[in-house]
């Protein structure tokens, strides 16, 4: 696998021919470029937030009061981004979080296999939402060597849960990622305006409708009566789960567990008690809760707390250097959200890639730049933004 520093020099030597890149080289722009591209229900779906979108707002701008002092003579010539993670050795501390809706993200309405791509092209794993558009083992088959996680939105029926976790082991996935923000969805303005909420107009329902247990629960062939389908899943959907679940959880199955949506360090903390293997700090990038704190702000006291216990982050990533701020405050790995499905809107499976390739380049820089040559290195390097102590 190429530096992906390389990147840069792919590009700038392309231009001496005359070739610029037809894809954006920033997120402001690729938002803007998505916003012209993405069918109107879809895009307010995937860019809009709860409330007034303040807590998803400083999700991204909150970086900015976080900095990186750069360290000179170092000699950072070459950079070693890989991890390992429950045993899996990932070339990057990066990683695609689940999105609901990506299968129609893409023209094709096949966006989940496009992200098994991409995720196959730069060993980026994608943890699958439970809402795809393609059944989760059409999807896993196109993952190439880099692994894949399984997300679960855990339904009121435990045998249906257990039915999912069970054909994601099957279909190869290395891991549970269990959602605790989403049993009941926020307070989402753009959505409610236009009454758009995609699943319950019976979109990125395969894994259910596949599901021989959803089949009993609908009580006839959810292909037959659609309608009947969707209204199982509305029932089904979400549980409202307590800790006292967490032991039933743990059991239902022997893959790592990780816990997504963990914000405070208690919860960390009796997460870890009850035998999971990870904690996502994570706040949905502010679709559930408007509560006003940015989760980078959350992620050094999640740290702190889990001790040696690896945590994944999500929330506002828009940079290379955000991945690198998030790591320095300890993140193990990073995910990336609605720039990917940006990128898969603009340009399929390319579009990812695209859009991988640059926020890991830019990162891999600033770890060059300022004298980072292994994550190792980068750890606990950042400190608040301002004037620093003499
Ligand atoms: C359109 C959309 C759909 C999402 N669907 C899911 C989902 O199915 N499961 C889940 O755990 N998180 C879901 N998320 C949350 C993401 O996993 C992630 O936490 C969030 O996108 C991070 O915020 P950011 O995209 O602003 O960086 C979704 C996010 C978006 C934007
Ligand atoms: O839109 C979301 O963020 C999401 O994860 C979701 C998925 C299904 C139901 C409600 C919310």
């Amino acid at each position: 696998m190429p530096h992906f520093g390389d990147y840069q020099n792919e590009i700038y030597f392309a231009g001496l021919m005359g070739t610029v890149p037809k894809l954006p080289m920033s997120f402001r722009e690729l938002e803007a470029r998505a916003q012209q591209a993405m069918p109107p229900g879809i895009l307010s779906y995937v860019a809009g937030g709860c409330g007034d979108e303040h807590t998803q707002d400083v999700n991204a701008t909150a970086f900015r009061h976080w900095g990186i002092v750069p360290r000179m003579l170092v000699g950072a010539a070459k950079r070693d981004l890989s991890i390992d993670l429950f045993g899996l050795k990932l070339p990057t501390p990066v990683f695609m979080s689940p999105v609901g809706v990506i299968g129609i993200c893409a023209q094709d309405g096949h966006g989940d296999i496009a992200v098994a791509k991409a995720a196959a092209k730069t060993g980026v794993p994608m943890v699958a939402s439970t809402l795809m558009e393609d059944p989760m083992e059409e999807v896993a088959k196109n993952f190439g060597d880099t692994p894949g996680f399984f997300q679960l939105y855990t339904p009121t029926d435990r045998e249906l849960a257990a039915s999912l976790v069970s054909r994601a082991e099957a279909a190869g996935f290395k891991g549970i990622v269990v959602t605790l923000d989403t049993w009941i969805t926020g307070w989402r303005p753009r959505d409610l305006t236009t009454s758009n909420f995609p699943q319950l107009r019976g979109y990125c329902l395969a894994n259910y409708i596949s599901d021989p247990r959803f089949k009993e629960l609908v009580g006839k062939p959810p292909e037959q009566d659609p309608r009947a389908a969707v209204m199982t899943f509305g029932r089904v959907f979400g549980n409202p789960l307590t800790w006292a679940d967490l032991p039933w959880l743990r059991s239902l199955t022997k893959l790592p567990l990780i816990l997504k949506g963990i914000c405070h360090p208690d919860d960390a903390r009796r997460a870890i008690d009850g035998g999971v293997d990870a904690i996502y700090c994570s706040n949905h990038g502010g679709r559930q809760a408007n509560g006003g704190i940015a989760a980078i702000d959350m992620l050094p006291g999640v740290v702190k707390a889990s001790g040696t216990t690896p945590v994944l982050f999500d929330s506002g990533v828009r940079s290379g250097s955000d991945i690198a701020k998030a790591l320095a405050l300890g993140a193990t790995a990073v995910g990336i959200g609605r720039p990917y499905a940006y990128g898969l809107a603009l340009g399929g499976v390319d579009g990812i890639v695209h859009v991988l390739r640059t926020l890991l380049a830019e990162a891999d820089l600033l770890m060059a730049v300022n004298g980072f040559p292994t994550l190792a290195d980068l750890k606990g390097v950042a400190v608040p933004a301002g004037p620093q102590p003499a």
